[in-house]
């Protein structure tokens, strides 16, 4: 699939469908907050996995009860893309299963 960066128009259209997310140095940047570590743990479990389906991989940071995820698409030379929205939407769906927002 041929993806092209969006700009910076397209970026803020799209995360106005994705509360809590945001455009930092050409990433898509969101963190999460949690009751403790197991917590934490099982998103990154569970996006991991999706990442693996969906073959675009965020970088997670987990913490003691946070994590971070940042992602952009290094095809393109590391811009945001529509693959890097559809990843966030995954994740924030994940998340809310989890009872996480
Ligand atoms: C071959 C493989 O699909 C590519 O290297 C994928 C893997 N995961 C990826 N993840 C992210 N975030 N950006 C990419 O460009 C990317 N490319």
């Amino acid at each position: 699939m041929a993806v092209e960066p969006l700009s910076n128009e397209e970026i803020e259209r799209g995360l106005e469908d994705l509360p809590g997310w945001s455009l930092r140095d050409d990433r898509l940047v969101r963190g999460y907050s949690f009751p403790g570590h197991p917590a934490a743990a099982r998103l990154v479990a569970e996006v991991a996995e999706a990442q693996e389906e969906l073959g675009h991989h965020s970088d997670l940071t987990l913490g003691y009860n946070k994590v971070g995820v940042s992602v952009n698409t290094h095809s393109v030379g590391g811009k945001v893309t529509e693959l890097d929205l559809r990843l966030a939407h995954r994740i924030e769906d994940i998340a809310r299963g989890q009872g996480v927002s």
